[in-house]
């Protein structure tokens, strides 16, 4: 298993561009199955979860390509809807073919998809979304089998703005027979992307940023070229690396608007930060203050995927935080590997309550999920030591060499490999 090992103490400096995001170019190359043809998908960046969708694609009998942050796919050559278990276990994401394949063949058999152990992360809002569309939806054991010969417009309201329930349903109500309109619908960014990577291959939707989004069924998709927009968490991981170090970072290829929670939350902590246009400036020269409160909840809020990393900033802050994970139940995992660091925080619930300690100490500590990873990261480059992160296939679910990325940014971090026997 590699490792990340990170002498801290030195704080961040330099600019950075920031990758595509993998939250909105996985839904998109599974929606790119309801076209038949050649796609060109740009900005995607490399990572464990873009290939196992694209080992799904392939094995769909698609022909992919990833040249450079660029996917070129053939979906003329599809031949079966029956996704592997082997593969569905290997993402979250592999779920968002459920409702493009349905769309397409009529009928698919998919598995419960695997991914980060953060909750139980039901996926009941996708299959009652399909089944209101008029599929016929069967479950033996993992094993899903979905069927409609033509799927009908509907009017669906999500008990919960899911993230991937409104995509999943997106992508099927397309080529339904007739209007579909999902209430209470997921608001985040990813999900502006896929409507207007949707519309240019000629669906008509409208309404994603809003709490409802209109679908219009169209008859058939034309394939197209497409950039993902930047990746608004990795960013944020760099903005708080930035901050967490005591550095001054550029961030390059960013969407501000996407990250102004955060903004927020980081300017509330002392945090100096200046964006002009698609760049943003992080400054941090002296201590961080503490951050009475902060509670994640659905875009436009503050998102679950920044949680773990602002508390490592919270944890080096002067004062006493609050911070409070609404979304999945088992997101708090880190704060014993930060426990462990030096931090000091006790979790009642949902809460943690996080007392600011002047610094932390290096450690050998363990990612228990992606973005526990990214948050153990920057604690270890904010520790005083030698901090040695395991587990880091979670990492490299989301970040596109993580080492190489903060390494340009002056971080002294290296990946150890064990070497292979003989
Ligand atoms: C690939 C991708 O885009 N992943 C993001 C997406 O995940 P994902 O799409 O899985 O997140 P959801 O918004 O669906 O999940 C949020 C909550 O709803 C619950 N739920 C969801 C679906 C369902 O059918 N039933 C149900 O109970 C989940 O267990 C969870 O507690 O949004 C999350 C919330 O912003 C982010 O953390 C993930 O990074
Ligand atoms: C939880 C995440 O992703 P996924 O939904 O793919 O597990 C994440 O990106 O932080």
């Amino acid at each position: 298993m590699d490792k990340l090992v990170i002498e801290g103490g030195k704080p961040l400096s330099g600019s950075i561009v920031i990758q595509g995001a993998k939250n909105a170019a996985l839904p998109i190359l599974a929606a790119c199955m309801l076209a038949e043809g050649t796609l060109t998908i740009e900005h995607v960046p490399r990572l464990r979860d873009i290939e196992v969708m694209l080992n799904i694609l392939r094995e769909l009998g698609c022909r992919a390509e990833h040249v450079g942050d660029t996917v070129i796919l053939n979906t003329e050559t599809a031949h079966t809807s029956h996704v592997p278990e082997s593969l569905m276990g290997q993402m979250r994401s592999s779920i968002f073919l459920m409702g493009p394949l349905l769309a397409r063949f009529g009928e698919t058999q998919v598995y419960q998809p695997g991914g980060c152990a953060i909750g139980e992360r039901k996926i009941d809002l996708h299959l009652e979304g399909l089944k209101a569309l008029g599929a016929e939806i069967e479950e033996i054991g993992n094993r899903i089998i979905c069927r409609a010969d033509q799927l009908q417009g509907a009017d669906i309201h999500l008990a919960f703005p899911s993230v991937g329930a409104t995509e999943n349903i997106m992508m099927a109500a397309v080529l339904a027979e007739g209007r579909t309109t999902i209430s209470n619908a997921a608001r985040e960014p990813e999900i502006q992307d896929l409507q207007k990577f949707l519309n240019a291959m000629g669906a008509k939707i409208m309404g994603a940023g809003t709490d409802t989004i209109t679908i219009e069924g169209v008859q058939s998709l034309t394939p197209c070229t497409y950039q993902v927009i930047p990746d608004r968490i990795v960013a944020g991981t760099i903005m708080v690396a930035a901050a967490a170090t005591r550095g001054q970072v550029t961030l390059l290829n960013t969407n501000p608007a996407h990250l102004s929670s955060l903004i927020h939350v980081l300017r509330r902590a002392g945090v100096q930060i200046a964006v002009d246009g698609d760049i943003i400036k992080v400054g941090c020269p002296g201590r961080p203050r503490a951050v009475e409160r902060v509670v994640t909840a659905p875009y436009p809020a503050f998102p679950t995927d920044l949680q773990s990393q602002v508390m490592v900033l919270l944890a080096l802050a002067d004062g006493v935080s609050i911070l409070k994970e609404t979304i999945f139940e088992g997101r708090l995992k880190h704060v014993d590997e930060l426990t462990r660091m030096g931090a000091d925080i006790r979790v009642d619930m949902n809460a943690a309550f996080i007392r600011g300690v002047p610094r932390l100490y290096g450690a050998t500590v363990e990612a228990t999920d992606l973005r526990a990873g990214a948050a153990l990261v920057i604690a270890g480059l904010a520790a005083q030591g030698k901090t040695i992160v395991e587990q880091i296939h979670h990492i490299d679910r989301g970040y596109d060499c993580i080492e190489t990325m903060l390494g340009r940014l002056g971080a002294r971090i290296s990946r150890y490999s064990p070497v292979p026997k003989s």
